[in-house]
């Protein structure tokens, strides 16, 4: 059995090399980046402590997103738009003709499967699309500060933006893209370099680390995509690029941007260099305070579109606990309630990965087919895993929390929290709590939710949350079968 583990190991990461990933971490070996953005651990220390460390990485997380997501998140929610001159009509298109795109760029947009504008490019898209770019100076463009969940459509949008402002036949940089990472800045490159698929004029250039250019030279790609540092250098200290000439300018990811230690100052001065009536556009998942003064402090004058995140609730969700007295225990009642009822899929939450990966073999041991998400794996990895998981491949996905933070999984109906989820602290997550089991109104389907409790403290933890939500969570015995039998239905 151990080596059915092994194999499984094997196939899951095999899986992975075969997603395409394998270029970006064989970059990444050759450059000797920081372990700051790809997920990758680091020097292998065992134990506990370093899972403590695992702590949350949102450039990484914000990658996975994009590696697994591969439809628009819906909202029922409607889109907030604040316009700077709240006198002018709000203009809003239902379909990409409206927009008068270039042929070329429709051809793009169709192929890549687009029928119709998402919610947030109803509204953005002719904001950002308003000609002049180039107005007169005096009257400056229409910038935008967008903000909305992951998965709306927001890379598209701005690439859209981008694509049909270049004039293809200027052979100098006039959009310029800055993203937190170097990963980041590929992946919104794939989405120029697809969309630009019948528009080969339009040329791209990537400003990150490692890719080198000789003194004195001068981009002549319309478009550039990098990361603050380096788009920084190109700028301003290599000058590579004339900022002067740049038309668009785009921040994408503003709250990842100011997580990391020194971009937002570098984003600033690069804003500083380009001209006054070059538009402004940025972009973020959340909109904290943080997030709305760096905002405010990039992009003059906006335009605010936003649009709220879809609420997760526990309304139609069964929710339990079993006491147990350790973690063998915990997996002995996770083995009765396996017995009793049919479980399609379900996904195990611990609290480390060093009781992940034991829980996974053992699970494994029983002839579950089981999937583990791990925090040394790369961000790849992980997107391959969750990709098999989903086509039901494996039946069991055992993963830490810090991996699986934003990840849906529609069809699972199970959640096992093996370990309640507590803050650094140690005080209940609530806002992981209701993340892991709770539903959004698109997935109202009913669902099941066991928490395992294993001492004084996590007893304690388990009634805080309970209190938090105000929703009964029932106790389970699972050493009697008809009790569990009974919470299937
Ligand atoms: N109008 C559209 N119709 C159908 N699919 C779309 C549309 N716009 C974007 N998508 C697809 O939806 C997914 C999410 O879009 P996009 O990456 O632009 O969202 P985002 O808000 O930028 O999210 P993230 O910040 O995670 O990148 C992508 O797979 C994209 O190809």
């Amino acid at each position: 059995m151990a080596e059915s583990w092994a194999l499984a190991v094997d196939e899951q990461e095999a899986a992975a090399e075969s997603l395409g990933g394998l270029q970006i971490k064989e970059k990444e070996k050759e450059e000797k980046p920081k372990a700051e953005a790809n997920g990758t651990a680091k020097p292998e220390e065992e134990g506990e402590k370093q899972d403590e460390e695992d702590k949350e990485d949102k450039a990484a997380q914000s990658l996975l997103n994009k590696l697994i997501r591969s439809n628009l998140v819906n909202t029922t929610n409607q889109v907030e738009v604040l316009q700077r001159d709240p006198n002018s009509p709000l203009y809003s298109v239902k379909s990409f003709e409206e927009l008068r795109l270039k042929p070329q760029l429709l051809q793009g947009v169709y192929a890549m499967g687009f029928n119709r504008p998402s919610k947030i490019q109803e509204n953005a898209l002719p904001m950002m699309l308003a000609e002049p770019v180039c107005v007169p100076s005096g009257s400056s463009p229409q910038n935008l500060i967008a903000q909305s969940q992951s998965g709306t459509g927001k890379t598209a949008a701005f690439v859209l933006a981008m694509l049909s402002h270049v004039d293809a036949s200027r052979k100098w940089p006039q959009c310029l893209c800055v993203s937190p990472t170097y990963e980041l800045a590929l992946q919104t490159g794939k989405v120029i370099e697809q969309m630009g698929t019948f528009y080969p004029e339009v040329k791209l250039a990537y400003a990150i680390r490692g890719n080198k250019l000789d003194r004195g030279m001068k981009i002549q790609e319309q478009i550039v995509i990098g990361t603050p540092g380096t788009v920084l250098d190109w700028c301003a200290k290599l000058r590579f690029i004339d900022p002067k000439k740049i038309m668009v300018f785009v921040l994408d990811e503003a709250d990842v941007m100011i997580a990391t230690q020194g971009h937002q100052d570098q984003s600033i001065r690069i804003q500083r260099l380009l001209p006054q009536n070059c538009q402004m556009l940025l972009f973020s998942a959340t909109f904290e305070d943080s997030v709305w003064r760096f905002a405010q402090r990039i992009v003059p004058d906006p335009n605010i579109i936003k649009l709220k995140r879809e609420e997760e609730t526990l309304d139609t969700i069964k929710q339990y606990y079993v006491l147990c007295n350790c973690k063998e225990e915990k997996f002995t009642a996770l083995c009765n309630i396996y017995g009793a009822i049919t479980i399609a899929q379900a996904m195990i939450f611990c609290h480390t990965r060093k009781t992940a990966g034991w829980l996974a073999g053992e699970l494994s041991r029983e002839g579950h087919q089981v999937a583990l998400l791990s925090g040394e794996m790369m961000v790849e990895q992980r997107a391959a895993v969750i990709d098999r998981f989903r086509d039901g491949k494996e039946k069991v996905l055992v993963t830490t929390n810090v991996c699986a933070r934003g990840i849906d999984v529609e069809q699972v109906s199970v959640v096992i929290n093996f370990d309640l989820p507590v803050d650094r602290d140690g005080n209940p997550d609530n806002e992981t709590y209701l993340h892991r089991i709770g539903r959004t109104g698109r997935f109202g389907k009913r669902g099941l939710a066991v928490n395992m409790v294993d001492s004084k403290h996590s007893m304690n933890i388990l009634n805080r949350i309970q209190d938090h939500f105000n929703k009964k969570i029932e106790k389970l015995n699972t050493d009697d079968l008809d009790e569990i039998e009974k919470i299937a239905n």
